[in-house]
């Protein structure tokens, strides 16, 4: 379902290089990554995502070589098949928790903004435990209900694809266990892939594949 075909990438002339000869996760699989600080873990995320470009290489999703798309065919296909955990939640301050989970529906003209999405909205904010707050703005939400908005965010699209960047990182150990398993849930419910960025090793026995990262730092020749 996802594959990554010798896909090379470089922020900038000397700077983090990447190598990656072939990864490909199967539809439904749940996987996590681990791997040192710094060895690339996101930056994999965001070319798989289509929001960095690799030097050369392929990532197929569902078939779409998404490195042969434009800027803004990239945008649209994130937006409609890829839900997407950032590390430091990318909500928009100037938003509710509530249109900040719904935004995909602003940006993305292929989906519907319908009653449908809105209760999906409310049923996954209450299944975080931030229905009662979706009415504030990010500033007035602790860092544990940011990451819940920007959980709910990444699906209330039902997405097949969910990228998660230490999703979980900022909850307690009884939310983090609780969070993931409705992740999964609702990937389960729409036949949905999970790749996870991890550092809690003890969330990794719910995953079906590990993969450890460091095995893909490309290292510079002297
Ligand atoms: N925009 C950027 N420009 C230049 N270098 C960058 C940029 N973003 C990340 N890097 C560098 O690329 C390397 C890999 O970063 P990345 O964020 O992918 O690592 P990571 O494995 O996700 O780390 P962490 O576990 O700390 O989140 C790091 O050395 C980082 O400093």
């Amino acid at each position: 379902m996802i594959s990554v075909e010798n896909v090379s990438f470089e922020y900038g002339e000397g700077g983090f290089r990447l190598h990656i000869p072939h990864l490909s996760l199967r539809e439904r699989e749940r996987l996590a990554i681990v791997g040192p600080s710094g060895s690339g873990k996101t930056t994999l995320l965001n070319l798989i995502a289509g929001i960095l470009l690799p030097k050369s290489g392929r990532i197929d999703i569902d078939g779409t070589d998404v490195t042969g798309l434009s800027d803004a065919e990239r945008r649209q296909f994130r937006a409609s098949h890829i839900g997407f955990v950032f590390q430091d939640f990318a909500l928009l301050d100037y938003l509710s928790a509530r249109q900040n989970i719904l935004y995909p529906y602003r940006i993305t003209p292929a989906l519907k903004l319908d009653a449908d999405a809105r209760s999906r909205a409310e049923a996954l904010a209450d299944a975080c435990g931030i229905g009662d707050k979706l009415d504030r703005h990010p500033a007035a939400l602790s860092q544990g209900e940011q990451q819940r908005v920007a959980i709910c965010r990444a699906l209330v699209t039902q997405p097949k694809l969910i990228l998660s960047d230490e999703a979980t990182g900022n909850l307690d150990p009884e939310s983090k266990g609780r969070i993931l398993d409705l992740l999964f849930q609702q990937a389960a419910d729409v036949g949905a892939t999970v790749l996870a960025v991890t550092h809690d090793h003890e969330l990794l026995p719910r995953f079906e594949r590990v993969i450890d990262f460091a095995q893909y730092r490309e290292v510079a020749a002297a």
